[in-house]
């Protein structure tokens, strides 16, 4: 590094001649004035050689001499021509000689020529390779002391003994430094370019001895330890040889010029520099291209990869920008000689960089190829216990479709005890009668005068009538019904009865209710209750639609029922909508066995689903109503009322639909004609109701005698009723009876009727008595009704392996 920044000086110095040569500046480069005058003197007054060249080549000359001694130096002339002073020194004899007087034993063996005079006239008969020898050991010794050196081929014919010269003077200023003390540092001035040369670069002595250091004598162990004598160690005197030489060479051609001009030049010197310097820029660059070519034919072992290849490896592993600039600014750099092994070494450098981003890049794919293999394996494990927890799963659905098989079995067994349960009940209220004849006494009204009675005697389910000596034999008769009510007897009580049949109707079956008897007799309130009404005196229809939804509702897990009413009027047999709002309430036809079991389908048809929603309706229907005041009561009504509540259930589990309905039938009153004292229209309305209950009384009559023919179409009230009336339906008759002595003939009339439908049926009233038959059925019922009620499947536990729980099914069946 050193000897490349004494070159890059050297260079600064040569460009300074150039540019002092372009412009004919004549001035001493290397010698000022002192050491003129010293040669001046040293001549003794002589004519001055015009060349300074010259005058440095005596002074080598005549200290190579001094030095040798007259012997030694006997070849050499005092004021040898360049080509005497070549011939002189080709042999290396004179120079080995000399070096080893300035450092005794650097060259230990010196090849002398023959003593023969004439053999050695010109030392042409030296062997070129004692030449060589002589000369290549001086070189290499001089080259280590970093004295300038020369090539062997300025001792040819033409060559540059300059630097032959330079190289004897340097020998010379560095033996006088050692003389005089060796003290501080020693200094050269060259004189010439550089002499450093690669062919000195690459001579070894031939001995093999270990150098000695041209300073300290001692020997050199390593390169690194080498002390040259172009000082380095002190940054402050460093080349201070050169910049003296070219600080004289500045002065002496400032000395003489004009001091307006020293600018100018001293700008041109300064472009002349730059221009050089730029000149030796390019042909870095253009060596750096050549190194590159060179690099290229290395071949293709690992040291023959190429720099560009390098940079394009570095670049693909991510080295960076920043990492291949600076390794080819170094490149740059170091590429001054064109030295192959240097780019050598670099290239193996990138190539160890790039070998072992490689390495890592291997590791990783290899590191990555085992966690694909762990994942692949990992993959295999979950897709096994996928698999057998698949079969798991399916044989535990397998095994919960059978128990879902059998719970079904189950269900549709309990649908069928459903089923058989409904018929044996309806089987109960059979026997129970389907056609049940109560008896009601209405109390005398407050504030009747009359408190005469005909009521003679009544028990449960007879009733006895005195009767006097004009209406026959005179005693009492007895009459006999499912049931007598007194006329104390509870709105309750009379409905305890009729109760049951509510579930009926749930249940797909039809039930009619009528309610019989004279203007006044308390029909009314039977069925709807007085004009005040409380809690107890709620009449049937309110009690029997309240039942009706609470045990809808109570059934709604398992059924969904839809209810809806129809109220109707038939008044002189013209069938009326009360609930129509459009005015047209006259004149509907009856439809019988609709599948819908709707037989008049243009009346109003109104869903309700609570029994207030009913009450309104019946309001409605009771204003629409057609009432005419009678004597015998002014809210007597001269038409049969007809609330029909149409009940269609769906049983959530089975899918089956049941329909049912109820007839809630508030009959006209049954007075007699000539009792009623009316005439025209009311006489008409009379034989028409007179008829319509005679037409029902037959039948029923004929419901009873289980005749072939009943005949319904005689009226249409039976025509109306006829789904009602027979089959599995239930027919519940209330008989009402006044107790006025007055009323006596119509209360006869009245249990004329009854006795005519209800007498025929004589197993109402064995049932009515709870015989052993029927205690026996009604048990069986009881045990079914209750069984089936209260049976609910509260959980089905399933057990499935593998699960730590079991899987629950809960059933919750039907009422
Ligand atoms: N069991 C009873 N207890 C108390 N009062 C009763 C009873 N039965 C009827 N009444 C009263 O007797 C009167 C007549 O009864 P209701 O109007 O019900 O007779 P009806 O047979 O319906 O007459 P109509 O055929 O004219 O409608 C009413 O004031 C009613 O409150």
């Amino acid at each position: 590094m050193a000897t490349e920044q004494q070159d890059s000086q050297l260079c600064l110095a040569t460009i300074l001649e150039d540019f002092l040569k372009q412009r004919n500046i004549q001035v001493s480069v290397g010698v000022d004035s002192s050491s003129l005058k010293k040669a001046d003197e040293t001549f003794g007054g002589r004519d001055l050689p015009v060349d300074p060249s010259d005058l440095r080549r005596y002074e080598a000359a005549r200290w190579v001499r001094n030095t040798l001694g007259v012997v030694g130096g006997r070849d050499l002339p005092a004021d040898p021509s360049e080509e005497d002073f070549r011939i002189a020194l080709r042999s290396g004899i004179l120079l080995c000689n000399v070096l080893n007087r300035v450092k005794p034993g650097a060259v230990p063996k010196v090849v002398e020529a023959p003593n023969d005079p004439l053999v050695n006239q010109d030392g042409a008969a030296l062997s070129a390779f004692q030449y060589f020898e002589n000369l290549r050991n001086f070189l290499v010794f001089v080259e280590e002391m970093g004295i300038p050196t020369f090539e062997v081929s300025d001792f040819e014919k033409g060559g540059k003994s300059a630097r032959i010269v330079e190289c004897v003077l340097a020998l010379k200023s560095y033996r006088e430094w050692k003389q005089s003390g060796g003290s501080g540092t020693w200094r050269y001035i060259l004189n010439s370019k550089p002499t450093t040369f690669g062919i000195a670069k690459q001579y070894k002595r031939k001995d093999s001895e270990v150098p000695v250091d041209a300073v300290t004598n001692s020997p050199s162990s390593t390169p690194s330890s080498e002390q040259p004598l172009l000082d380095q160690s002190d940054s402050n005197t460093k080349n201070d040889g050169t910049a003296s030489s070219i600080d004289a060479i500045v002065r002496a051609v400032f000395s003489d010029m004009k001091q307006e001009d020293i600018p100018v030049i001293v700008e041109d010197m300064l472009k002349s520099v730059m221009v050089e310097y730029e000149r030796r820029l390019a042909t870095q660059n253009e060596l750096l291209l050549m190194s590159a070519g060179n690099r290229d034919k290395l071949g293709s072992g690992d040291l023959g990869r190429t720099i560009s290849g390098n940079e394009e490896t570095l670049s693909d592993a991510s080295y960076g920008e920043e990492n291949v600039t600076e390794i080819v600014n170094n490149n740059m750099e170091a590429s001054q000689d064109s030295n192959v092994e240097e780019l050598e070494n670099q290239d193996y450098e990138l190539y160890a960089i790039s070998k072992e981003k490689t390495e890592k890049q291997q590791l990783i794919i290899e590191r990555q190829q085992t966690h694909t293999e762990e994942l692949k394996h990992d993959l295999k494990a979950v897709k096994a216990g996928l698999s057998l927890l698949q079969m798991k799963y399916q044989q535990e659905f397998t095994s919960l479709g059978k128990h879902l098989h059998g719970l079904t079995y189950a269900a549709t067994g309990y649908q069928r005890v459903l089923e058989e349960n409904r018929k044996l009940y309806n089987q109960v209220q059979d026997l129970k009668g389907s056609i049940r004849v109560y008896c009601r006494v209405r109390p005398f009204l407050p504030g009747q005068k009359s408190v005469l009675t005909t009521v003679d005697h009544l028990e449960d389910s007879t009733l006895s009538i005195a009767t006097p000596s004009k209406y026959g034999k005179e005693g009492q008769k007895t009459f006999t019904f499912n049931k007598v009510f007194g006329p104390s007897a509870s709105q309750e009580a009379v409905f305890a009865d009729t109760q049951p049949l509510i579930r009926s109707v749930l249940d797909g079956y039809n039930v009619c209710i009528f309610a019989y008897g004279q203007t006044g007799s308390g029909k009314t309130f039977t069925m709807m209750g007085p004009n005040e009404l409380t809690d107890e005196t709620l009449g049937v229809n309110y009690r029997a639609l309240s039942d009706l939804f609470h045990l809808s509702s109570v059934r709604k897990e398992t059924f969904s029922y839809n209810i809806s009413v129809q109220m109707l009027e038939i008044y002189n047999e013209q069938v009326r909508d009360l609930l129509a709002t459009n005015g047209q309430t006259s004149r509907l036809e009856i439809r019988n066995s609709t599948q819908d079991g709707i037989n008049v389908p243009e009346a109003t048809l109104v869903p309700v689903s609570t029994t207030s929603d009913v009450i309104h309706l019946m309001n409605i229907g009771q204003k629409n109503r057609a009432v005419s005041a009678t004597a015998m009561n002014d809210r007597s009504s001269r038409s049969h009322s007809c609330l029909t509540v149409h009940v269609q259930g769906k049983d959530l589990t089975s899918g089956v639909t049941l329909r049912g309905s109820m007839h809630l039938v508030d009959l006209a009153g049954s007075e007699r004609i000539d009792k009623s004292e009316v005439t025209g229209d009311r006489l008409k309305e009379a034989q028409h109701i007179n008829k319509s209950l005679s037409a029902l009384g037959d039948v029923i009559a004929s419901l009873s005698q289980k005749n072939n023919h009943i005949p319904y179409r005689n009226s249409k009230l039976t025509q109306l009723l006829q789904d009602a009336l027979g089959g599995q339906a239930k027919t519940l008759m209330f008989i009402h009876i006044s107790p006025e002595l007055e009323d006596l003939g119509e209360t006869l009339s009245t249990l004329k009727f009854a006795e005519r439908v209800a007498t025929v049926d004589l197993g109402a009233a064995r049932v009515n008595k709870d015989t052993s038959e029927v205690k026996e059925l009604k048990e069986q019922v009881h045990h079914i009704y209750f069984s089936s009620h209260y049976y609910t499947i509260h959980s089905l536990k399933i057990h499935c392996p593998n699960h730590q729980l079991p899987l629950l099914f809960a059933f919750r069946l039907l009422v």
